[in-house]
């Protein structure tokens, strides 16, 4: 029997472990801090915390890109590095299971399994779970039976439309705009307004602070950053227009993946989604009125919760401890050339 199992949920900005043995989930930044080029001195939260402040000696970046694994070696590095972190033991000969998105190509899906496969947790089995059926689990829908169900999770990178049906995924979208996307545009638009140069931690607390999905909001919040005129340090109140207009666009393209889903679901589906609305999770989910918006947008009823972020995890969670749901789970020795 495995000593363990441990469900890993790999997203751009954070990644997610499930430790059966501790039926807990542990959650870090998916960080890894590296000194001249050779030594990592820091990853998780801890390589996040260095991030924008450290030396130019000192890289600190995600080995993940667009939800799919862009660095293999550092991933690897900093996966064994979190499982350590997150679990007493039993890292060694125990089952993985790893959530993977759907639409992406069999090399990037190859990538997430070989991750595993060849770590030195020397795992004794792994398997692959689809990222949105696990999410659907991890919200509490029962998947396995007939009714179809639309996910939309909105992550850092990405976001991912699916359609679910009896266990299956009937339709998947991933898009490659996410929270980091605003974040960004945040950046942007705080500079092209007031000449005030922002980094990342900043550009992504003003958008937890101020944005919204909807405009009319009124509040401001008060940055440092580096005025581009003086070169000196300067503190601006920048208001929730502000960070809607910026974020304005890539919303509408989120908005706009999710109608195209929708027009392609197949009619009998699409009565059921009607029914049962859509699930709104991931973290940039949180964004304060997405929901209104693509209830507005659609016509369709949407289903927020406020702890999304980690749904992929629990869903996960129930793969290993149900069995009822152990067979959405698949291994890739299965299939040929693996
Ligand atoms: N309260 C909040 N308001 C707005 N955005 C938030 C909030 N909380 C988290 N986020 C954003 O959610 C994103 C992280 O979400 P999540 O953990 O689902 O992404 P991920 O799985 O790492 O990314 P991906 O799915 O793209 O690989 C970050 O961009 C973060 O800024």
């Amino acid at each position: 029997m495995a000593a363990n199992a441990f469900g890993i949920d790999l997203g751009t900005s954070n990644i997610k472990i499930y430790n059966r043995e501790e039926d807990s989930i542990f959650n870090e930044r998916n960080m890894i801090a590296i000194e001249k080029r050779k030594k990592v001195i820091a990853i998780g939260d801890e390589a996040f915390d260095m991030y924008e402040r450290a030396p130019e000696s000192i890289d600190i970046f995600s080995p993940m890109r667009n939800g799919v694994i862009a660095d293999i070696n550092n991933m690897q590095i900093l996966l064994n590095g979190m499982l350590k972190k997150s679990a007493k033991k039993g890292i060694r000969n125990s089952d993985y299971y790893i959530a993977v998105p759907t639409d992406i190509t069999e090399v990037e899906r190859r990538a997430f399994y070989h991750l595993i496969y060849n770590s030195d947790v020397k795992a004794k089995n792994v398997y692959v779970v689809e990222q949105s059926v696990a999410d659907a689990l991890g919200l509490g829908l029962d998947v396995t039976h007939a009714k179809g169900v639309m996910i939309v999770n909105i992550g850092a990178d990405t976001t991912e439309i699916s359609i679910i049906s009896i266990g299956g995924i009937v339709l998947s979208k991933l898009i490659k705009t996410g929270g980091n996307k605003f974040d960004q545009s945040i950046i942007s638009s705080v500079k092209r307004e007031h000449n005030l140069v922002i980094g990342s931690k900043t550009a992504e607390y003003l958008k937890m602070e101020l944005a919204s999905a909807l405009s009319g909001m009124e509040m401001t919040a008060k940055v440092y950053g580096r005025d581009v005129v003086t070169g000196l340090p300067k503190e601006i109140e920048i208001s929730s227009g502000l960070i809607y207009e910026a974020i304005e666009e890539q919303l509408r393209s989120i908005v706009d993946a999710i109608k195209i889903t929708l027009e392609r679901t197949p009619p009998e589906l699409a009565a059921d989604i009607i029914d049962s609305g859509i699930y709104l999770t991931g973290g940039s989910s949180n964004i304060r009125s997405f929901d209104e918006l693509i209830e507005k947008e659609t016509d369709l009823n949407v289903n927020f919760f406020k702890d999304a972020s980690e749904s992929v995890a629990r869903g996960l969670a129930k793969i290993i401890n149900e069995d009822d749901f152990r067979d959405l789970a698949y291994s890739m020795k299965d299939k040929p050339n693996y």
